[in-house]
């Protein structure tokens, strides 16, 4: 019998880049994309009903970051945003983990955002640490990065892609002098959104990304390491992607190239789903078979399309099944 004709072992919903406003439509930077500010809530809610809808419920819904769009923070209404959006969210059937992008940390500072509503932490589990020390679960208490396990055998690892960077660190602290020094290196430009050079791998080097800190990268390095003992399916989330041929270079990590080594010394990563690029895109990297998806954003669909998708989960695959502009994709466990 076809695998496919099987239940799946869980499904999950994903959705990126809503960037709820309460203003008019406008557009990207370039102005070669439309943003629908206001139409995002109701293809939100097109994804909420879909959900509900399903036969299978979704086990919980991934929101892979810039959930609210940066414009509300000059209109004083970056609280009032969160709570539509989240109200919306909040009518749907199940856990949502939320991913911070550069829009959250346009909005909030990251010490409002930890102890916030996108903050989805979930409780500690771990029983094995000694007292006082961290969670395997977290990777510290300033850093947003967690795993969590919905069903045996698979783990989800949130990444926090801003750690490293000028957004959400006060300019006084020793991160944001240390992020600056990352960026100065590569970008000498006065307005450090302006990536450094037209063409290329470089262009990442801007105020609007940044990166994970050593730290960070350690914690996944155990968090992976315990995953491959136990044979587990991985798969990471982030709002930044890591692969250079999943999304348009300007919108990679600044230091991707440390992500990808990782998951390249461990046999247990099957997938990295990110948001940020809106255009979205997909790549299966040759060496270690991982699937790296970046998923269309819905702050530049149209109204009458849509933009997110349910995954179902077999002991073999993810099958991802896109609304609107997603695409429908199988990825198959190496
Ligand atoms: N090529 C660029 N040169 C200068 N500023 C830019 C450039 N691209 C983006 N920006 C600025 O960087 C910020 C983030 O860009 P934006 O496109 O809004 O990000 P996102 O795609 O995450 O919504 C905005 O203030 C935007 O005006």
């Amino acid at each position: 019998m076809d695998d496919q004709q099987q239940p799946p072992l869980f499904t999950f919903g994903v959705i990126a880049d809503i960037q709820y406003a309460d203003i008019d439509d406008g557009y990207n930077f370039t102005r070669s994309r439309r943003r629908y500010y206001r139409s995002s809530l109701q293809l939100l809610r097109n994804a909420q009903q879909s959900w509900s809808d399903s036969a299978v419920a979704p086990r919980f819904v991934l929101q892979l970051g810039d959930i609210i769009d940066g414009f509300n923070k000059g209109r004083g209404a970056s609280d009032r945003a969160l709570d539509t959006v989240l109200r919306e969210f909040g009518s749907g059937p199940v856990e949502v983990h939320h991913v911070w992008g550069n829009h959250e940390f346009y909005n909030f500072s990251r010490r409002a955002l930890l102890s916030s509503r996108l903050n989805t932490t979930p409780p500690d589990t771990d029983t094995e640490e000694p007292a006082g020390s961290l969670s395997a679960d977290r990777a510290a208490p300033d850093i947003y990065a967690y795993r969590f396990s919905p069903f045996p055998g698979f783990t989800f690892v949130v990444l926090d892609a801003y750690d490293v960077s000028l957004l959400g660190r006060e300019e006084s602290s020793e991160e944001y002098r240390g992020a600056r020094d990352v960026i100065r290196q590569h970008n000498n430009n006065e307005d450090l959104n302006c990536p450094p050079v037209v063409e290329g791998l470089e262009r990442r080097f801007t105020m609007f990304n940044g990166g994970f800190s050593k730290d960070q990268l350690d914690w996944l390095e155990s968090v992976l390491s315990s995953a491959d003992e136990k044979k587990e399916r991985v798969t990471i989330i982030s709002h930044l992607p890591v692969h250079p041929n999943s999304t348009d270079p300007i919108c990679l990590a600044w230091n991707f190239d440390k992500i990808l080594d990782i998951i390249k010394s461990h046999s247990s990563v099957v997938c990295f789903m990110a948001g940020h690029d809106h255009d979205g895109g997909y790549c299966q990297d040759k060496d270690t078979g991982v699937h790296h998806l970046t998923l269309e954003g819905v702050i530049e669909t149209p109204p009458d399309s849509d933009a997110f998708g349910t995954v179902s989960v077999y002991e073999d695959r993810m099958v991802l099944k896109g609304s609107g502009r997603i695409a429908d994709r199988v990825f198959l466990f190496q």
